[in-house]
C-alpha cells in the first residue's frame, strides 16, 4: 500500500504544504491545479520541488467537462486536453483525473462518452500518458461509479481507467460490492475521504465536509475492503475537501492523514479477503481494561491544596516514590499521583500549564504491543531516565502533550507500584472512605479544530468506538463533545471541544496554555452513602440551583421525597432508557478542574442535559465575578 494526498487537503501556501505532506511520511501527492495554479513557479519547478521531497506526483487533476460535449465544444475540450498534457509532462505525471461532465452542455449516453474516451486515450498514449475517470456523486448524467466502469469498458483502451472515489460511492449508498469486479489494471487510482452523516446537498458536503478515513461516519473500511479484493495494491490517496482543514495546521492536518491511512491498511488487512493488500504489521488494537492512575504535576503549595481536596473526597495517601517526590493516594481502585518533583517532564508540564493531570495510565492487554502499534500509528513515543530499579512505563505522548502511559498486569508493569513506591503506614489524618470504586470518565478539553485528531487518536490504537457528537450549552457559547467509550466501559474519555475562550473549556485552555484533562469522573454503588460520608468530611459540592430540582422532579416524575434528597446534597439526575445516571460535583481547582462522582446503573450517556446547569455553577464558583471576557 503507497499512501498519497491531494494538495487541496492541506492548507497553507504550496511550498508549505509539500513540506507538511513529506514530513507526515507519504509517499505521493496529487496536484489540485489551483495549488498550482497560485503558485508562480513553472511546471518543471514544481516537479523538481515534490520529488526534492522524496514525492512522486501521483496524478494531476481535476479536467472538467470533458465527455459527452456537442461540436463545437467537443473540439475544444480535446485542444484542452492538449494543453493539460503539456502540463503534465513537465510536472513529471502519466495520470490526469477527468471528473464526469457537470455542464448543461453535455450529452448523455454511455457510447458517445466512451467514444470520446477512446479518442482520449489515443493521444494520451502518444504521450506515454494515461486517462482516470471519475463519477461525480452530482455529475449530470454520470454519478455513479457503475456507469464511469461501464464507460471506461466500452472506451477499451489501455491508456483509459476508472478512478474511485469513497465520498462519490459512499455519499450515494451505491452497492460496493460492484467494486469487486473491476479488474484490478484497469483501477488507475482509488481516491478516499470520510465524511460526518450530515443531510444535505451532495455538492456542498463533499465540498465542506468530507475528513479523514476514521473520522466521519461513512463507511470506508468496507469500501476499500472491496478494492482490496480486486486485488488492487496501488495508491491510496486522501482527498479531503474541509473548510476546518483548510484553515488548521499544515503539519497537524497531514499527520492525521497519513495516520488515517495507515490505521484503515491495518483495518482491511485483517479482513480476510484482503490479504493482497501490503500494510506493515502491526499489533490490532490494544482492549483498556481500566485507568490504572491519573497524575497530577504540582508545585508544593497547590499540591497541599490538592490533598486537601483529595482527602475529603476519601482517599488516602497509601505510598510515596523511592526516588522522586510523587505520593500515591488510593480508593477504590482507583490510584491518583501527585508530583511535585523539581526534575522531570512533571516538572516542566508544570512550569508550562501549572497544576494538572497531566498524565494517565490506561490498562491493556498487553503494554509493549499497545505501544508498537500506537508508534506505528505515529505516536510520538515518550521516555525519561529512570531511577536504577525503577519500572520503565512505556508511555505516549497524548492530548496537550500530556502523558498516556501503557500498563498491563503482566511482569514488573504489574507491580510497578509496589517496586518504585514505599508503603505508607500512618493514615492518622485520614478521613471517611466515600465508597469509590473506579474511574468512570476522563474529561479532556481540546480547541474545537483539535477534535478529530484525538478521536482519531484513540480510536486508532485502542480498541474503541466514539459517539455521535453532542452540544454542551455553557452561557457563553457551544461547547462540542464527543466520547470515546468501549463496550465494557472499562474506557471512556469524553472529548470537550471549546470554540471560544469565554465558555468553561475555553477559559481553562486559555489559562492552561493548551488542551488538558479537565475533569475525573469517579463512579460510586452509592451515591446517597457518599453523598453523607462527603458531608463528613467536609468536602464542598458544587451548590446546583434549586430551580433545577422543580424540573427535574416534572421531566423524570420523580417521587417528591427522592427529589428532597437530591437537592439537599446537590445531586444531579438523568435517565434514558436503560438506567439511571446521578451526578455530583466538587467546586473548581485552579484555573477550572474539578471532580466528578456518578453512580451509572446501566445509564449509557454523561449527562449532557445536566451540562448547562452545573457548567452555570461551576462558572459562578470559579471567579465570584464570573470568567472575565476576553
Ligand atoms: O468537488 C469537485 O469538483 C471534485 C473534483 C475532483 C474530485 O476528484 C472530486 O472528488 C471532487
Ligand atoms: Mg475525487
Amino acid at each position: 500500500m503507497k499512501t498519497s494526498i491531494a494538495t487541496v487537503s492541506i492548507s497553507g501556501e504550496f511550498p508549505e504544504k509539500l513540506a507538511a505532506i513529506a514530513a507526515a511520511g507519504f509517499d505521493g501527492v496529487e496536484i489540485f491545479e489551483n495549488d498550482f495554479l497560485a503558485f508562480d513557479g513553472s511546471p518543471a519547478d514544481v516537479g523538481r520541488m515534490v520529488r526534492d521531497h522524496g514525492l512522486e506526483i501521483t496524478l494531476f487533476q481535476p479536467f472538467r467537462d470533458f465527455e459527452g460535449m456537442p461540436e463545437p465544444l467537443r473540439s475544444r475540450t480535446f485542444d484542452r486536453a492538449e494543453r493539460k498534457f503539456d502540463i503534465m509532462q513537465q510536472l513529471g505525471t502519466d495520470l490526469v483525473l477527468v471528473c464526469s461532465n457537470v455542464s448543461p452542455a453535455s450529452l448523455g449516453g454511455i457510447d458517445r462518452a466512451a467514444a470520446d474516451f477512446h479518442e482520449l486515450g489515443e493521444r494520451a498514449a502518444k504521450r506515454g500518458l494515461k486517462v482516470g475517470y471519475e463519477a461525480l456523486a452530482w455529475g449530470r448524467h454520470i454519478n455513479d461509479h457503475r456507469d464511469a466502469w461501464e464507460i471506461v469498458r466500452r472506451a477499451d483502451h489501455a491508456n483509459i481507467g476508472i478512478i474511485l472515489d469513497s465520498f462519490h460511492t459512499l455519499s450515494r449508498k451505491i452497492d460496493i460490492n460492484s467494486i469487486r469486479s473491476i479488474p484490478k489494471d484497469k483501477i488507475f487510482i482509488v481516491q478516499l475521504a470520510d465524511a460526518p452523516l450530515i443531510d444535505m446537498d451532495l455538492l456542498y458536503w463533499s465540498r465542506h465536509f468530507r475528513n479523514m478515513p476514521g473520522e466521519g461516519d461513512l463507511p470506508v473500511t468496507e469500501f476499500t475492503s472491496a478494492i482490496a479484493a480486486t486485488g488492487y495494491d496501488g495508491y491510496l490517496s486522501l482527498e479531503i475537501f474541509n473548510d476546518q482543514f483548510r484553515g488548521g495546521s499544515p503539519k497537524a492536518i497531514a499527520a492525521d492523514g497519513h495516520r488515517s491511512l495507515i490505521y484503515l491498511g491495518d483495518q482491511v488487512r485483517r479482513s480476510p479477503e484482503a490479504a493482497t493488500l501490503s500494510v506493515p504489521d502491526m499489533p490490532q488494537q490494544a482492549a483498556v481494561k481500566g485507568v490504572g492512575f491519573v497524575e497530577f504535576s504540582a508545585d508544593e503549595k497547590d499540591a497541599e491544596d490538592l490533598t486537601t481536596i483529595l482527602k475529603t473526597l476519601g482517599f488516602r495517601q497509601t505510598a510515596r516514590h523511592r526516588s522522586k517526590k510523587v505520593s500515591l493516594f488510593e480508593q477504590g481502585e482507583i490510584r491518583l499521583l501527585v508530583n511535585t518533583d523539581e526534575q522531570g517532564f512533571a516538572n516542566a508540564s508544570f512550569a508550562v500549564h501549572g497544576t494538572t493531570a497531566y498524565a494517565v495510565a490506561l490498562v491493556v492487554d498487553d503494554a509493549q504491543k499497545a505501544f508498537a502499534r500506537a508508534i506505528a500509528l505515529g505516536a510520538a513515543p515518550f521516555e525519561q531516565v529512570v531511577a536504577e530499579g525503577e519500572v520503565r512505563i512505556p508511555a505516549i505522548r497524548g492530548v496537550g502533550g500530556g502523558l498516556v502511559y501503557l500498563i498491563d498486569d503482566k511482569g514488573d508493569l504489574g507491580r510497578f507500584a509496589d517496586i518504585d513506591f514505599i508503603p505508607v503506614t500512618n493514615h492518622g489524618d485520614a478521613l471517611e472512605t466515600t465508597h469509590l470504586l473506579h474511574v468512570d470518565h476522563i474529561a479532556q478539553t481540546v480547541a474545537y479544530d483539535e477534535m478529530l485528531t484525538w478521536l482519531l487518536f484513540y480510536t486508532s490504537i485502542f480498541e474503541a468506538r466514539k459517539t455521535p457528537m453532542v452540544d454542551i450549552i455553557d452561557p457563553a457559547g457551544v461547547v462540542r463533545s464527543q466520547v470515546v467509550e468501549n463496550a465494557e466501559g472499562s474506557l471512556r474519555i469524553t472529548l470537550n471541544g471549546a470554540e471560544n475562550r469565554r465558555t468553561l473549556a475555553g477559559h481553562f485552555i486559555a489559562e492552561k496554555f493548551g488542551s488538558g484533562i479537565q475533569h475525573l469522573a469517579f463512579h460510586t454503588d452509592d451515591i446517597f452513602a457518599t453523598a453523607a460520608a462527603l458531608r463528613a468530611n467536609g468536602f464542598k459540592p458544587l451548590p446546583i440551583s434549586p430551580n433545577y430540582y422543580g424540573d427535574v422532579e416534572a421531566r423524570f416524575g420523580l417521587d417528591p421525597d427522592l427529589t428532597e434528597r437530591l437537592k439537599a446534597d446537590n445531586i444531579l439526575y438523568d435517565r434514558d432508557d436503560h438506567g439511571e445516571y446521578f451526578q455530583l460535583y466538587s467546586t473548581t481547582f485552579g484555573e477550572g478542574f474539578f471532580f466528578e462522582i456518578v453512580q451509572r446503573s446501566g445509564y449509557r450517556g454523561y449527562g449532557a442535559a445536566n451540562a448547562i446547569f452545573r457548567i452555570a455553577a461551576l462558572k459562578k464558583a470559579l471567579r465570584p465575578e464570573g470568567v472575565p471576557r476576553a
